[in-house]
């Protein structure tokens, strides 16, 4: 299988011109080639007029040939075999299990997509017919459907370099949606972004699709992401990533002479609440599904539980030691990349150095060049309140537990914290009654909410919500995750009294054999 390092332009390889993106295996240290060529801001207006001009095209295709687009992805995807796993995980140091259980989820997601495109129910067919007797006033035929925003730019993630990147969420759900997609590709992991994009190109070809329906920039530096969501071509864009970088990229979208929707995935610390009654009949298996989910993937989830609020009393020492016990068995994490590791280290020396916050315990220490130690620490409630900076996401496999003297203080913790992505509750049936009138609160503050369970490994389903108040995400109406994401790329078009022949085909009246 080759490895291009071209820009992929609406069916074409193109030599980069711009700033190379240079690959780095995280467990080593050391670069790892090809390098790919970088975008200039000419690659990138090809790439969007390209899309431009497949957005009708594509969308005359119809719905049985989108489907079935999605799904000859999947299948190329899966075509990658062994080469797609082993450069992801040589670039990512995410285990080939993980990486493996991932390229599953991608494909899956395809599917899921094909099945929804196939449905057609997110056309939201509504139809008021004609009242020509109407008095005072006849009503006309009001027909409404929904089509495509048009071209989407999706930037790939670090953290999940299949299921949130080139062949996505995003761009699977922006495919479905009849939109044109231009990748922005992660710099992290340009190898195996590579791989997905030639997998792309095939089904482009195979489905006879038009070309300009996929193309894939990359860059090292974010010129080539600004050109993208500036370009007037594009429509919309989605986005998981970091905070600074979520919000640059909302203040592009909002500053252009047409602002457009950016959908970011940004920032979560994920809370997760411990009741009195579950914490003193179970506090020692609590302790070690939080620490098994603190660990999971190297922390590295958006959904990682940063936070978890302990109540004083029966349980809470148990809780601390078995929390330090559980971490201790922990072997060091390789991180992503050298920067997401720097930005972890610094975040837990920040926390480490802070007073009066006291480290619960650690894992193995950290010995290679992206190697992280597993850390929790705990403070008390009122100096949590008072240093803002203590509720920041720490991307990585760090957590901080607050200890809450009494409900009131957990319920003003979750008046004051910021938009996000999951609750947690723990609780056992004697704390119900104390959970629900907590969660009217919870409901504002975040898109999903569990219950004695913890927020990562999220199922790809018609129910998800992968989304969340900000700064969780940049639009709290929508999700990133399952066959709700789709609405984040369409638009409603209203015909009033058109001709049958001039209504779309949704929109025509059926057949009682039809209907
Ligand atoms: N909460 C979450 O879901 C995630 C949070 N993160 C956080 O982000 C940090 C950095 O990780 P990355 O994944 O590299 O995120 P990032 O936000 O730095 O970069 C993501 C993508 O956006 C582009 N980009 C970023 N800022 C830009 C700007 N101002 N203009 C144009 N393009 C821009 C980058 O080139 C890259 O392609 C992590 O240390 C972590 O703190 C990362 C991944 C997921
Ligand atoms: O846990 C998941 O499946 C979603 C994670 C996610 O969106 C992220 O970590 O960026």
């Amino acid at each position: 299988m080759s490895l291009s390092p071209d820009l992929f332009i609406a069916g074409t390889r193109r030599a980069g011109r711009g700033d190379p993106v240079h690959a780095v295996a995280p467990a080593t240290g050391e670069r790892i080639g090809p390098a790919f060529g970088g975008a200039t801001a000419e690659d990138v207006a090809d790439a969007c007029a390209a899309a431009a001009a497949a957005f009708r095209p594509y969308r005359a295709a119809g719905l049985e040939r989108r489907a079935a687009f999605l799904e000859a992805i999947a299948e190329e995807i899966e075509a990658l075999g062994d080469t797609l796993i082993e450069r992801a995980v040589l670039e990512t140091a995410l285990p080939p299990a993980r990486i493996l259980g991932e390229r599953g989820r991608t494909v899956g997601q395809l599917r899921l997509f094909a099945r929804v495109v196939r449905q057609g129910d997110w056309q939201e067919v509504r139809i008021d017919p004609a009242l020509p007797d109407r008095q005072p006033a006849p009503r006309p035929d009001i027909r409404m459907g929904r089509i495509g925003l048009g071209p989407v730019a999706v930037f790939g993630a670090s953290n999940f370099p299949l299921a949130f990147s080139v062949a996505g969420g995003d761009t699977a759900s922006a495919l479905a949606a009849g939109c044109p997609v231009v990748v922005k590709a992660h710099p992290g992991h340009p190898g195996t972004s590579a791989l997905v994009a030639e997998a792309v190109d095939r089904a482009v070809a195979r489905c006879a699709m038009p070309a300009g329906v996929f193309s894939m920039v990359a860059g090292a530096n974010h010129a080539v992401g600004a050109a993208l969501v500036t370009d007037e071509r594009i429509c919309a864009v989605g986005f998981t990533g970091s905070r600074a970088g979520g919000l640059a990229l909302m203040a592009l979208a909002a500053a252009r002479p047409r602002p457009i929707p950016v959908y970011a995935e940004m920032s979560s610390i994920n809370p997760v609440l411990v009741f009195p009654h579950a914490l003193a009949s179970r506090a020692e298996a609590v302790a070690n599904a939080y620490i098994a989910s603190l660990t999971l993937g190297g922390g590295q989830f958006c959904t990682n539980p940063g936070l978890l609020l302990l109540p004083e009393g029966p349980g809470a020492e148990t809780f601390l030691r078995a929390v330090e016990s559980a971490l201790a068995a922990q072997p060091a994490a390789t991180l992503l990349s050298p920067a997401i590791h720097a930005a972890h280290q610094a975040g837990q020396a920040a926390l480490a150095a802070t007073p009066g916050v006291d480290c619960i315990g650690t894992g193995a220490e950290a010995r290679g060049p992206c190697e992280a130690r597993p850390t929790a620490f705990v403070v008390d409630a009122a100096r949590f309140d008072a240093i803002p900076h203590l509720s920041d996401e720490i991307f990585g496999p760090t957590g901080l537990v607050v200890r809450c003297p009494d409900a009131a203080a957990m319920a003003g913790i979750m008046e004051r914290i910021e938009g996000q992505l999951t609750i947690a509750l723990h609780i056992d049936a004697a704390d119900e009654e104390a959970a629900a009138t907590l969660l009217p609160v919870l409901e504002e503050k975040a898109g999903r909410l569990l219950v004695n369970g913890f927020g990562t490994g999220v199922e790809v389903c018609d129910a998800m919500v992968h989304g969340g108040p900000f700064p969780a995400t940049s639009d709290g109406r929508s999700t990133s995750v399952g066959s709700y994401a789709i609405e984040r790329f369409l638009r409603p078009v209203c015909y009033q009294d058109m001709p049958p022949a001039l209504l779309p085909e949704m929109l025509r009246d059926r057949t009682p054999q039809q209907a």
